[in-house]
């Protein structure tokens, strides 16, 4: 066995005393990761290793050691601060990895982030979820990266109270799962910088074949939020190119020009039910390879991602199935039973998103696997949003494909854009389809276009067009 999965993580056991457990065995509720990584986020101004001795003496419970911690910061014997992180350091937090060693294959002790630094296909099988939680592991095998931490403690608190006083506006969307139509299980709203914009998001722009209803207008805060995002994806971009590509190249179709935010879905799931069903995000506006910051406040939640499996030969007249089922609105189309089939073929993985983490999809996420925000048994109340967690995911919308640019379908609709995932011939291959028969109560046409991209994943057929016209869509962070 390996040394990632044989490696050994601090435990709490019932009797709050620590022990080892195999990674393979461990679970959500076991672990102890995830219990410091809550406490961390609720109070980053106290030492790691003070936490973990809280914990320990709370038999390892998050709710009782944060309700301690609480009535600890406000007493006159408050535990060891941390120094102060300098501004460039933002957020970043110390991975539990670095801390944990195994036996190398010289025989020797090394941290687990050195044996680790190649990249490996992920050791999970069939019908397993295995359960990451430092940034070196989430960056060793998913197409994402995590920044624990991510904003000063009182602007994510501030900004969490803010969007969940705006979740009243939030709604929940429809959609299609056969011939039914079924609400998300969650609510949602979409926010953009300009009154320019909001009209163009309510009638230019679709989502999932119809035009948005739930627009609204990014609060101050949202926007300046989106400024930081900004800065830390763009270096997170650099690093994955630089320490995953092949060649130290960005992928072929990933912009190469500087990610720059400018629409941001917010989320809002309600008590431990609430979830969005395995899809990939729609591409249609975004383009080939998009990147996504994606910050997580209030209740944490596991994020499952998996990665999608060819097709066999005996399966591929499916594809047209297929393209349903990884809509757009894509959260939708995919039965439970379809999905978890499918994502029992490579096992899943769970990435644990407490308050204040910034997970950044990478330009291989989309095309390649899926997400999914999976219901969850129990949750810990958080101490500002109850039974809530709210998501941002900030997007960059090309100007390039702006709808005015993009193909209609016979039926006058927009076509959508999309990846060929499973079938084997087409695989990789980017397609514009008519969206209309996926929106409730619409038949569709059989609009079919192959989507033909430059290196830089901009659209070639109307360059000229495009270079002539003003950008469309402001920065989101910019524009104030
Ligand atoms: O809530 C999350 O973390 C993910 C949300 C998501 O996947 C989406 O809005 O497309
Ligand atoms: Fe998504």
């Amino acid at each position: 066995m390996d040394g990632f999965v044989s490696r050994k993580r601090r435990r709490l056991s019932n009797s709050g005393e620590e022990s080892s457990l195999n990674q393979e065995s461990s679970h959500p509720d076991d672990s102890t990761d995830i219990k410091l990584a809550i406490l961390l986020s609720l109070f980053p101004e106290i030492k790691q290793d003070e936490l973990l001795d809280v914990l320990v003496s709370c038999d390892g419970s998050v709710d009782t050691a944060s309700a301690l911690l609480s009535t600890q910061a406000t007493a006159s014997t408050p535990l060891t601060k941390k120094r102060a992180a300098p501004a460039s350091s933002l957020g970043m937090q110390t991975s539990l990895s670095s801390h944990v060693f195994t036996t190398a294959q010289d025989g020797t002790m090394k941290p687990i982030n050195e044996t680790v630094k190649k990249r490996r296909a992920p050791p999970t099988k069939k019908g397993q979820i295995l359960h990451l939680y430092s940034p070196e592991d989430i960056a060793a095998y998913t197409p994402c990266t995590i920044v624990h931490n991510f904003l000063p403690t009182e602007a994510a608190n501030s900004l969490l109270e803010e969007l969940l006083d705006e979740s009243k506006h939030f709604q929940r969307y429809d959609f299609q799962v056969f011939n039914r139509t079924v609400q998300s299980p969650h609510t949602h709203a979409v926010y953009v910088s300009t009154p320019e914009e909001h009209r163009q998001q309510t009638s230019e722009y679709t989502y999932g074949g119809t035009y948005r209803s739930n627009v609204r207008q990014a609060t101050p805060k949202l926007r300046s939020v989106s400024r930081q995002v900004q800065t830390v994806v763009n270096e997170e971009i650099q690093k994955r190119i630089r320490d995953v590509y092949p060649g130290g190249n960005k992928l072929q179709y990933q912009s190469s020009k500087e990610w720059k935010p400018n629409a941001a879905f917010v989320n809002c799931y309600d008590g431990p039910t609430e979830s969005v069903g395995y899809h990939s995000d729609e591409l249609t506006y975004l383009g080939p390879h998009p990147v996504i910051g994606s910050l997580s406040l209030g209740v944490a939640r596991e994020f499952r991602v998996r990665r999608i499996v060819a097709q066999g030969e005996e399966e591929a007249n499916k594809e047209t199935n297929e393209n349903k089922d990884t809509s757009p609105s894509s959260k939708s189309t995919e039965s439970q039973e379809t999905s978890t089939a499918r994502a029992d073929a490579q096992g899943q993985i769970s990435i644990h998103l407490p308050h204040n983490s910034l997970l950044i999809m990478h330009a291989e996420m989309q095309e390649e696997w899926k997400h999914s925000i999976a219901p969850a048994q129990t949750i810990s109340p958080h101490p500002i949003s109850g039974n809530r967690r709210i998501n941002i995911t900030y997007r960059w919308y090309r100007d390039t494909l702006h709808p005015r640019y993009t193909p209609r379908c016979r039926c006058g609709q927009h076509a959508i854009l999309r990846c060929s995932q499973r079938k084997q011939e087409t695989r990789g291959r980017y397609m514009w389809m008519c969206y209309a028969g996926f929106a409730p109560g619409k038949e569709g046409c059989t609009f079919f276009q192959w989507a033909e991209f430059d290196d830089d994943g901009d659209p070639v057929w109307d360059k000229k067009r495009i270079e002539d016209d003003a950008p469309t869509l402001a920065n989101f962070s910019a524009s104030q």
